[in-house]
């Protein structure tokens, strides 16, 4: 059986960035820059005043109070065009062009006003109150880097450098496919013996959430043809995701029909748990990650192997979901041969440290306890027994943006 590293570096190993498309501002958020924009103007333009108040030339006023003459406004996006003279004041705003020869801003607050006498209540230190052209970026500044997951700040700096159009990634189109006569839809007749295909809806969900966009196909029953045609037809995607059908019954028709299909099987075994049946399978262009059916294997799996797989086809690194340390609160016995993806409770302390508490039922069908969790304790194969206390490494659930 493979280790969960060895699997991560196969899977990712396969997968490069998709081509770039443009993409209004407006639309780029949570997309992944392909090429930098560069900074069209300068912000701000010009000299700005940073308040409501009289612009000033601070030897003009050598101690407070004094007098000056007003002869004129600048609002802002208008401006005052001649050159202030010894005595003069321009009445001016927050955000409006400082004139030519003011140095500084008083705020309206340390001034009266009588007609067109101003007088001025606190002297002003040149400089005071003035936003300097360029103090934010400047023309031709590059302030991302490729592949970096735009946000909504991102967003807020690319449209004032005037950047209307954003070169991204384009999405990766990821077909799911879920296998197998138990299942049906939300909402739809459900015979007796049958359940609700609940992991087609969340890995749509994650590849929304992992920047893709998904296509959930119709579920396949048990029958090998349907599930050729159904996989034939996922070889139109970046990505083919299949649910179910992997494992070793006689009902497992996924792997046979990849083959039949003319695909070659990676790996189909992973020494994880839950997540033992994950597959992989090539064929040219086309990609296939064959998820456990198990609808907690499925999460898990998701996380340390679609997730990377996603962030490859987006120009990024796809590293291995990381782990950070916390303090186990009970005793853990020995580990097998199997990595472990605990699902636990975690507490961040008023300390900062992380205490890390496994659930006592670990069946990879509870959706229950999956959703009640907000880690994995992730334990190496063969971990010796743990005493409560000891440094463990966790997966922190609720850090990963919504999974
Ligand atoms: N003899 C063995 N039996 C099993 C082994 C094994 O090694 N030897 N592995 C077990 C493990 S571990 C897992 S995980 C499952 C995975 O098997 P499959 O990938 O073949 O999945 P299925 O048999 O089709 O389904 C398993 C389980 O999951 C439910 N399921 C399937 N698809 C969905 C879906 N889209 N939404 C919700 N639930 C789904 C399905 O109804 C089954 O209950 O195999 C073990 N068996
Ligand atoms: O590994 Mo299975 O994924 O234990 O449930």
């Amino acid at each position: 059986m493979l280790t969960v590293r060895e699997a991560h570096a196969r899977v990712t190993a396969t997968f490069s960035a998709l081509p770039a498309e443009l993409v209004s501002v407006s639309e780029a958020a949570g997309r992944v820059l392909a090429t930098p924009p560069t900074a069209r103007l300068a912000q701000p333009p010009a000299d700005l005043s940073a308040m409501d108040g009289y612009a000033v030339r601070a030897e003009d006023v050598p101690a407070a109070p004094t007098t000056l003459k007003l002869v004129g406004r600048s609002p802002a996006g208008g401006s005052y065009d001649h050159a202030l003279q010894p005595g003069e004041t321009v009445r001016i705003f927050t955000g409006a062009p400082v004139p030519m020869g003011a140095d500084s801003i008083v705020i309206q607050e340390d001034t009266k006003a009588d007609g067109e006498t101003i007088t001025i209540l606190e002297a002003p230190t040149p400089g005071r109150h003035i936003r300097r052209a360029g103090l934010d970026f400047q023309v031709g500044d590059r302030p991302f880097v490729a592949g970096r997951t735009l946000t909504t700040r991102d967003i807020a700096l690319a449209a004032a450098m005037n950047v209307p159009w954003l070169s991204v990634h384009r999405k990766p189109r990821v077909a799911i496919l879920s296998t197998g006569d138990e299942l049906v839809m939300p909402g739809e007749p459900i015979g007796r013996n049958q359940i609700i295909s609940s992991s087609g809806i969340a890995v749509a969900a994650l590849v929304r959430l992992w920047g893709g966009e998904p296509t959930l196909f119709d579920i396949a029953h048990d029958d090998s043809t349907l599930i050729e045609e159904r996989i034939a037809a996922g070889t139109q995607h970046d990505l083919l995701v299949t649910l179910g059908g992997a494992s070793v019954g006689e009902h497992d028709l996924v792997q046979g029909a990849l083959k039949a299909q003319g695909f070659t099987l990676d790996f189909w075994r992973i020494a994880m748990r839950p997540g033992k049946p994950l597959m992989f399978a090539a064929r040219d262009r086309a990609r296939v990650l064959g998820l456990p059916g198990n609808p907690v294997s499925t999460m898990v799996c998701a996380l340390l192997f679609l997730k990377p797989a996603l962030e490859r086809l987006l120009g990024q690194p796809g590293a291995l979901v990381e782990t950070v340390p916390a303090i186990v609160g009970v005793d853990l016995k020995q580990n097998d041969t199997r990595e472990d993806y605990v699902r636990a409770g975690l507490v961040r302390e008023a300390d900062g440290t992380l205490t890390v508490t496994p659930h006592k039922i670990q069946d990879s069908s509870m959706l229950s306890v999956l959703a009640a969790s907000q880690a994995f304790l992730v334990r190496p194969a063969h971990d010796p027994a743990r005493k409560a206390g000891d440094t463990v490494q966790v997966i922190d659930l609720d850090g990963l943006g919504g999974y």
